[in-house]
């Protein structure tokens, strides 16, 4: 993670150098006990481990990130946390980045811990990003966004995720108090201009755009006219909904134009799927089938 300088390199730019070698799809490590039936293993932690590490070793070199779903590792408890960090430590040493999906957030004092049980250096879970939900404040996610800075990592805020039954809280208008003074903004929007402010306080160095927005595929359009704006997010955006949720390759270039839309001053975009690619496996060759294919219709 050290750059030439000897300082860490951001994740935005690790990112940018892993999408432009490997395409922007970000594969869910989600090991529901269905898809481990259809693996032929057990849905114990055992079966989990070899679940979790067979899509690393069947994925490193062919795709830029993966995202472990962590519920589906604690539901195991400590054996299961135990089974994420050995895939999360397969997908570090075989250089694929990885996003934790953990959706952490509380009180400042706690998310402390929160940032430092995943991003910090050697912290057992650590991993190079991190998704955060900005339910007491996006204000409150602070510990673990100046962490990420400062070890060349990164975060996903939730700002409109893929689910139906986020609409009435995430569209909902609210005071959000600005340079201007007091504004109305839609709670999905406030959530993506506090990470552009974090990102635009970070533009040069380890802490560059680490501070990435979730926005799911399936909840319509984004741009200047309609929807979220992300123009000056600066930052990475994950977008869950690929597949298995209904969203295809298409919708994603709908909804956020070709690759590079946001290049220069946001992105890169990365679309995530799970459960569609992992129905794959367990051939390996059949995992990489399924993410080629895909890789190459959002590149295509
Ligand atoms: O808005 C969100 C945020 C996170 N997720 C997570 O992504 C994967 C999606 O899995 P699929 O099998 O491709 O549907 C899963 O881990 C979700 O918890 C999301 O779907 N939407």
């Amino acid at each position: 993670m050290s750059g030439v300088d000897g300082g860490a390199v951001s994740f935005r730019t690790r990112l940018r150098e892993a999408v432009a070698a490997h395409g922007p799809l970000c594969v869910g490590i989600d090991p529901h006990p269905g898809l481990l039936a259809g693996w032929g293993l057990e849905p114990d932690a055992a079966g989990v481990e070899r679940f979790a590490r067979g899509v690393v070793e069947a994925l490193a070199g062919h795709v830029a990130l993966v995202k472990p779903q962590v519920a589906l590792f604690e539901v195991l408890g400590s054996a299961g946390l135990r089974a994420l960090e050995r895939a999360l430590a397969d997908a570090r040493d075989a250089g694929v980045l990885t996003v934790a999906d953990a959706k952490r957030g509380d009180i400042g004092s706690t998310m402390t811990g929160y940032a430092r049980a995943w991003l910090a250096d050697g912290a057992p879970l650590a991993a190079d990003a991190l998704t955060l939900s900005p339910y007491l404040g996006v204000g409150a996610l602070a510990p673990a966004l100046d962490l990420a800075a400062a070890t060349g990592r990164g975060v996903f805020v939730l700002a409109r995720t893929s689910n139906p039954e986020a609409a009435g809280v995430q569209s909902a208008q609210a005071w959000v108090e600005g340079p201007d003074g007091r504004r109305m903004r839609e709670v999905a929007q406030s959530v993506v201009d506090a990470l552009a402010e974090h990102n635009a306080a970070h533009r040069d160095g380890p802490g560059e755009g680490s501070a990435g927005a979730v926005v799911g595929l399936t909840r319509g359009t984004t741009g200047r006219d309609h929807g979220l704006d992300l123009t000056a997010l600066g930052g990475p955006v994950l977008v869950p909904g690929l597949g298995a949720q209904g969203g295809t390759t298409d919708d994603v270039a709908a909804t956020f134009g070709p690759p590079d839309a946001l290049g220069a001053t946001g992105g890169p975009v990365v679309p995530v799927s799970a459960r569609e690619v992992l129905r794959a496996g367990p051939d390996p060759g059949a995992l990489r089938a399924a993410v080629g294919a895909l890789n190459g219709a959002l590149t295509g």
